[in-house]
């Protein structure tokens, strides 16, 4: 009988390569779907159709096939698509959206490690996306040799095109990474990524608990 809609919840998964979170990402959402949430488990580049292709066009082929400029209106059109037909109307439902990676992988990798900077990121996204934010983006870290040994387990036939890239790249993203987690407090919790796999869920749900009532 009237009042506003319901509004689901928007959760994202952030961090470095091989850190874990699509493997947090698919617990969360079995986690929150056992507490008797609707919840819908996505992925960036991706979550619909037209993003999945564009996903293959920035994953695919050589280092230097796309300059960092030309990345981010990539990844920029791939979100707006996402956005628009898969994020918000499960938003509008009530549901709870837990996504692997989102804006803030722009700003780390095209933005910062690319050197764009995260004003013309943050441009695009107003354009394309109208600036949807997440209500909580969980960041994950792990020491870096830790990383290099859960990659080297997973990709024994090799990395994408950009997660190939070398260290000195993605320690820029890491610092990129941080760097948001410093600015924006409230928005992004850092949560350790050691342990066992049943230990960090446990971790992302106390980040999240304030926003489970
Ligand atoms: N807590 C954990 N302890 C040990 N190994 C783990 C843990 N979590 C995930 N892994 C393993 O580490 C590897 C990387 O995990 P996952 O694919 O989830 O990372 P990711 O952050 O999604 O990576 P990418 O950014 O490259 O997609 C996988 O082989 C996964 O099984
Ligand atoms: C969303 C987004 C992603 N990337 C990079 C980060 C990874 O190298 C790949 C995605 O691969 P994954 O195995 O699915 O994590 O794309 C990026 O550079 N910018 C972005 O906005």
């Amino acid at each position: 009988m009237g009042g506003p809609a319901a509004r689901g919840r928007f959760i994202t998964l952030e961090g470095g390569e091989g850190v874990g979170k699509s493997t947090q990402a698919r617990a969360l959402a079995e986690a929150l779907r056992a507490r008797g949430h609707d919840v819908i488990e996505t992925r960036e580049p991706g979550g619909s159709p037209g993003a999945e292709a564009i996903r293959k066009l920035l994953l695919e082929g050589a280092d230097d096939r796309w300059s960092a400029r030309s990345e981010a209106l990539l990844f920029a059109a791939a979100r707006a698509d996402h956005v628009e037909r898969t994020i918000r109307p499960a938003l509008e439902r009530g549901a709870w959206v837990v996504c692997d990676r989102f804006l803030d992988s722009s700003l780390a990798y095209q933005g910062g490690a690319g050197g764009i900077g995260p004003n013309a990121i943050r441009r695009l996204h107003a354009i394309g996306s109208d600036g949807l934010l997440p209500d909580r983006t969980l960041l994950l870290t792990l020491p870096e040799v830790e990383t290099m040994e859960r990659l080297a387990r997973r990709d024994a036939a090799g990395a994408d095109r950009i997660g190939g890239k070398d260290a000195a790249f993605h320690r820029a993203v890491a610092d990129a990474f941080a760097r948001i987690a410093e600015a924006e407090p409230q928005r992004v919790r850092r949560v350790d990524a050691l342990g066992t796999p049943g230990e960090v869920t446990r971790r992302l749900l106390a980040a999240i608990a304030d926003l489970d009532r």
